[in-house]
């Protein structure tokens, strides 16, 4: 029994140390810092087993910023994560700059994308850069156009804005659940302008909660692991079964096209990039899972993340009077008592405003951005080979004091002269070809409800000594207040 025992574990030693050298061998050339007590054998070993299990975004997010801080000082190190191959993790905003275009960036990390590619379809999850994903974009492209927000999407944001205000100000004296109104709100404004449907169903409190853990669950597993395999099937069933609204809308999506098939009517161009899809998609007689996944991927990238952005931006508001002030008085300015919907050129005097959605997309917005090397790359004399992960850090870029001063205080001024630098390293849209086809949108929506917001009620804390030092981040697809403050509104006279 005993000499069994000490077999296996000489077995387990051996195999750890096969391991440990076959690691080694794989990032020799590119490893930045020394393994543990010396040794980059033990070393590989130790960085493997410490983040075999490290599988949620904020985790891999906290734990890059902490080997940043040790080794990220010239804007590029190089690290070895388990189940995602070798990184080069960028630190600096002049390498996002000079990578972000480079012809050899275009791809998205397959390590991460293809987690997403299992339960969903559209730009957002195509892992290559192909001629597939160049038709899906276009799609993208044409029904984003600037035109079209500015003349067809307009009056959707103006009109569910008022809603907004409206349920703020409906709410118990107590406590204004801020969350669950701006997801809901903009989730409407989603299955508006994207899908040309109007329905309550979004309001139904269970579509917010399920979104809310759709966002932890695909946060956790965008790793290129087995458990991706065993979590969609789960997904899915999710998905269809036990959130009955959803399910709702489906069918409400799948008679419109139905309806729209039979009519036939006017030039694909002009209907809403839903429609559009759906019936490019009827017509090469796809199947209905296939286009289930297109739509979840459009209603998670339009309405999910402006609604939890618009969400964050308001526990900001809240917990920052001053700046509330602020950008109301830049609201009174270009408004005074007049009670008129904003016009885009309202819109492009609202400087202070535009500052403070940047700040705080700053705390946020996404905290990485992540793609592949589809060859080798050189850059400031640095060799990135192919297939390696480019992981931009923006988490630690956008707190590091060399290029956002004084970090942790919420100043919008900060963007008062934006060079290339503030830009790139904020980068909350992306960086490059692969950048978001959605910012004109979501940018135009969350300034005419901001607007509209500021203009008619106050917001403020429920617990009077909660301060903007107090609030914690947790990094999902974007960042996330995680101990948001409650809420009460106060109708502004
Ligand atoms: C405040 C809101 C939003 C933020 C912060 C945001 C952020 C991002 C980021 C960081 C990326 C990855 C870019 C990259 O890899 O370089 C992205 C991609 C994408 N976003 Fe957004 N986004 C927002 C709103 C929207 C909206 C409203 C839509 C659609 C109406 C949208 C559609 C997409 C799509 C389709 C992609 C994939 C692009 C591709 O790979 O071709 N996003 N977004």
């Amino acid at each position: 029994m005993m000499a069994m025992i000490v077999y296996a574990a000489l077995a387990i030693l051996m195999a750890n140390l096969v391991f440990g050298v076959f690691l080694w061998f794989k990032v020799r050339k590119l490893y930045c810092y020394p393994g543990v007590l010396g040794f980059p054998v033990i070393g590989n070993l130790y960085n493997a087993y410490k983040t075999l299990l490290m599988i949620t975004v904020d985790r891999g997010v906290k734990y890059g910023v902490a080997v940043a801080e040790e080794h990220g000082k010239d804007g590029i190190f190089f690290h070895w994560l388990c189940g995602s191959n070798v990184a080069a993790v960028i630190t600096s905003p002049h390498l996002v700059k000079k990578l972000s275009f480079h012809p050899n960036l275009a791809d998205k990390s397959y390590a991460i994308y293809n987690a997403f590619k299992i339960c969903m379809d559209g730009p957002f999850s195509d892992i290559c850069s192909d001629d597939e994903w160049k038709q899906k974009r276009k799609d993208y492209n044409i029904n984003l156009k600037k035109s079209r927000v500015d003349s067809d999407y307009f009056n959707t944001f103006i009109k569910r804005s008022d809603k907004m205000v409206e349920k703020m100000l409906a709410s118990s004296s107590s406590h204004v659940d801020a969350h669950a109104i701006c997801s809901s709100v903009v989730y409407d404004i989603s299955l508006k302008t994207m899908f040309g449907i109007d329905s309550d169903l979004v309001y139904h409190p269970d579509l917010v909660r399920v979104y809310d853990r759709i966002k932890v669950i695909l946060a956790t597993v965008v790793s290129d692991i087995p458990m991706i395999h065993v979590i969609q099937p789960i997904l899915h069933r999710i998905i269809d079964v036990s959130i009955g609204k959803l399910v709702e809308l489906r069918k409400l999506g799948l008679a419109e096209i139905d309806n729209k098939l039979k009519s036939n009517e006017g030039p694909l161009q002009d209907l809403t990039l839903f429609m559009y899809m759906a019936l490019k998609h009827k017509k090469d007689n796809g199947s209905e899972r296939i286009l289930f996944n297109k739509i979840h991927e459009l209603f998670l990238t339009s309405g999910h993340t402006v609604a939890s952005v618009l969400s964050n931006m308001t526990y900001f508001l809240a917990v920052l009077p001053d700046i509330q002030e602020r950008a109301w008085q830049e609201q009174y300015e270009i408004f005074g008592n007049d009670v008129r919907d904003p016009t885009i050129a309202d819109l492009n005097q609202m400087k202070y405003l535009s500052r403070f959605m940047k700040e705080s997309l700053r705390f946020v917005g996404p905290s990485v951005v992540v793609k592949s090397a589809t060859a080798d790359i050189t850059i400031d004399g640095i060799t990135i080979p192919r297939g390696t992960q480019v992981v931009f850090l923006l988490r630690y870029i956008k707190f590091d004091p060399k290029y956002f001063k004084n970090p942790n205080i919420f100043d919008p001024d900060r963007f008062l002269d934006e060079s290339d630098v503030l830009k790139c390293g904020q980068s909350s849209f992306g960086a490059g070809i692969r950048n978001c086809p959605g910012e004109y949108f979501a940018t135009i929506l969350l300034k005419i409800v901001l607007s509209k917001m500021l203009r008619s009620l106050k917001l403020k804390t429920v617990d009077k000594n909660f301060r903007f030092e107090d609030m914690k981040y947790k990094s999902y697809i974007l960042g996330d207040v995680e101990n948001p403050p409650k809420l009460q509104v106060e109708k502004r006279t």
